[in-house]
């Protein structure tokens, strides 16, 4: 049906008369001040609230951002999910919440791209505008990498969830931990070793989170390839979006050639992000989307490079 045949023969009354009708009511006096530097500011008002407050801000502001990548493709805009903090003193009531967002447009409009320098430089700069000595941000987002197929070399996208978290303090400086979590193929060694023929495998989800060196430079390293490097390669076998026979005979054959429990798969990233010099102390789990089960199997791991060091 076209727009000249559809019947609009109904008499409608106008928008005002429907919102009156569905019970919108004419505003009341207005009392209170409408400029703002005569409104009551109870956020900055000083007195002994009881107790100083770790973090206070605001989470989930999903945001587009640009990121870089060493991984084609090397240019990505993706959607940055975000919190923003700092902490409070007992003398005061609460933090401005507006300067969060009002900042983050402010770094949109000269081209936001979320890389460690820029993320450093952007919590220094909040804890500023909010007056305090300290703030905080974090930031997840889908970071896409091609994946070629190993024997066709056909490819496509593939994608692992990567989050930067910045902790600023006007004593200490700066505190960044990077994490990824990558997809991955399991086969399972026990299912191997004791059936006469196949294996059952999962797919284990591997998150890594690493607190960076303070001489970390991101123009020297990509951490996101890095730490997909980490988990895949020590694997059953990587995860692909096209694979023709001849690949997923390869895939097959790699997977039944390395079986891995999760406590392996923990064990062997970990030596991974142990031997990364851009690493100072790391988390590992791994999560297995059982085959054969409802539920799934984990293993965590921790390492702390500098208490080694003392
Ligand atoms: N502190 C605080 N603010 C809240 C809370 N809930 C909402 N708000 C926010 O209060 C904000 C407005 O307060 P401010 O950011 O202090 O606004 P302002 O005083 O006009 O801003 P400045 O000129 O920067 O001081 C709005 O952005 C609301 O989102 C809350 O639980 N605590």
């Amino acid at each position: 049906m076209n727009k000249t045949e559809l019947n609009q023969n109904k008499q409608l009354p106008s928008k005002k008369e429907r919102h009156k009708l569905f019970g919108s009511v004419e505003p009341g006096p207005r009392t209170k001040p409408m400029e703002k530097d005569q409104m009551a500011d109870l956020q900055n008002s000083k007195k002994d609230f009881l107790f100083d407050i770790d973090m206070v801000g605001i989470s989930s502001v999903k945001h587009p951002i640009r990121i870089p990548s060493t991984m084609t493709p090397e240019i990505q805009t993706t959607i940055g999910t975000f919190s923003f903090g700092s902490s409070i003193a007992q003398g005061s009531k609460g933090t401005n919440m507006s300067r969060f967002t009002e900042q983050l447009d402010k770094y949109h409009n000269e081209g936001f791209a979320v890389d460690i320098a820029t993320l450093k430089q952007f919590t220094e700069e909040l804890a500023g505008r909010l007056k305090q000595t300290d703030a905080e941000v974090e930031v997840t987002f889908p970071w896409f990498f091609e994946r070629k197929g190993p024997y066709s070399g056909l490819a496509g996208m593939n994608h692992a969830d990567a989050t930067i978290r910045v902790e600023y303090d006007k004593e200490t400086g700066h505190d960044v931990t990077v994490t990824l979590t990558g997809k991955i193929t399991t086969l399972c060694p026990c299912s191997k070793e004791i059936s006469e023929y196949s294996a059952h495998n999962q797919r284990g989800n591997v998150t890594m989170s690493v607190k960076l060196t303070d001489d970390f430079k991101e123009q020297e390293i990509d951490w996101k390839a890095a730490l997909l490097e980490a988990a895949e390669s020590n694997a059953s076998a990587r995860i692909h979006p096209v694979l023709k026979r001849p690949d997923e005979k390869m895939v097959t054959e790699q997977a039944y050639e390395n079986p891995r429990f999760v406590e392996d798969i923990v064990r062997l990233v970990a030596a991974d992000l142990y031997e990364y010099s851009f690493v100072e102390a790391f988390t590992v789990k791994c999560r297995n989307e059982e085959s054969i089960h409802l539920h799934d199997a984990v293993a965590t791991l921790s390492y702390d490079k500098k208490q080694e060091a003392e």
